[in-house]
């Protein structure tokens, strides 16, 4: 496959962190370019990962085969509306932002090959996870360079429906505020046991990333995993039947059908 080229529009956080992804599985830094209207962001991001770097997003995408639609929700319409006339024809749109349908981005840039995808803040650490939709105008191709893209920052799993990206978005895309609130609630309960809060916070976090490892490596599923922990009539039994009369699973669907439909309600009102 040949290498393409790729061109950010917005050179952000996620952004910086698929840029340094490449360049760390060895994508060359010729290949990429990135544009931002924030001075700062371009001298950053250049001076990191030696990439070239514009104000104009018109001169960013000349040339490109694929382009990263990594802006805010709320100025994708500008953005792409602005960027319409410039595209090159065959280019593959990427477009990260949440909320963002296709039929808006066809709307504002024209029918052409698009994948929405929803990635994680992980990605920052390179152990993110994304979901991916194509629509049909995408090649084999195309699909294959999505996934080295996405990949270089974690697991990238397609998906054969666009509207299961608000449930990606609602599980791993908000998921990590969730395993940090929970960091957070375990930090505070054990300093209300009397443990320093900076210890009580290192064992939360590492029993998080500890627990998490055993969960994507071990090949077993988490219930077993929990059993494992569970000595009959011991500590954790002792825990887990505090959560579960607090309506601890319930109120995690509950959580994550809001973010769901919150995802799906600013595609309503951003997609116009
Ligand atoms: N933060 C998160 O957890 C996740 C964010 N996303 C999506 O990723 C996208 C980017 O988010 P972040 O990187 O967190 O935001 P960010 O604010 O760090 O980056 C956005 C960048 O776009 C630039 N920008 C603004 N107007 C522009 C324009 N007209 N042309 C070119 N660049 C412009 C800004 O200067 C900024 O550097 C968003 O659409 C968001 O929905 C997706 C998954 C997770
Ligand atoms: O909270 C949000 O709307 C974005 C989408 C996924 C993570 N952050």
């Amino acid at each position: 496959m040949s290498q393409p080229r790729i061109t950010f529009i917005g050179a952000g956080n996620m952004a910086a962190s698929l840029i340094g992804g490449l360049r760390a599985q060895g994508v060359p830094a010729e290949r990429i370019q990135a544009s931002d209207p924030g001075a700062e962001c371009r001298e950053r991001i250049a001076a990191e990962h030696g990439i070239a770097t514009f104000e104009s997003n018109h001169e960013a995408v000349s040339g490109a085969d694929i382009v990263v639609l990594s802006v805010k929700p709320q100025v994708m319409k500008a953005v792409c509306q602005d960027l319409a006339g410039s595209l090159p024809e065959q280019a593959l749109i990427v477009s990260i932002a949440a909320g963002i349908s296709c039929a808006s981005l066809e709307n504002w840039l024209g029918p052409r090959a698009l994948v929405r995808c929803m990635p994680n803040t992980p990605s920052l650490v390179r152990q993110g996870v994304s979901g991916l939709y194509a629509n049909p105008q995408v090649s084999t191709e195309q699909r294959q360079q999505t996934e080295q893209l996405l990949s270089a920052v974690g697991l990238a799993l397609w998906l054969d429906e666009e509207v299961l990206i608000d449930a990606v978005t609602a599980v791993s895309g908000s998921g990590p505020a969730y395993f940090f609130l929970m960091m957070q609630a375990m930090t505070s309960a054990g300093e209300a046991l009397g443990l320093p809060r900076e210890t009580a916070a290192l064992l939360a976090a590492h029993t998080a990333l500890g627990a998490g490892r055993m969960a994507c490596e071990s090949g077993v599923a988490p219930d077993e995993l929990r059993r494992r922990v569970t000595s009959p009539n011991g500590t954790t039994e002792a825990a887990i039947k505090a959560f579960q009369a607090g309506g601890f699973e319930p109120l995690v669907e509950q959580a994550v059908r809001a973010a769901a439909q919150r995802s799906a309600e600013l595609a309503q009102q951003l997609g116009q």
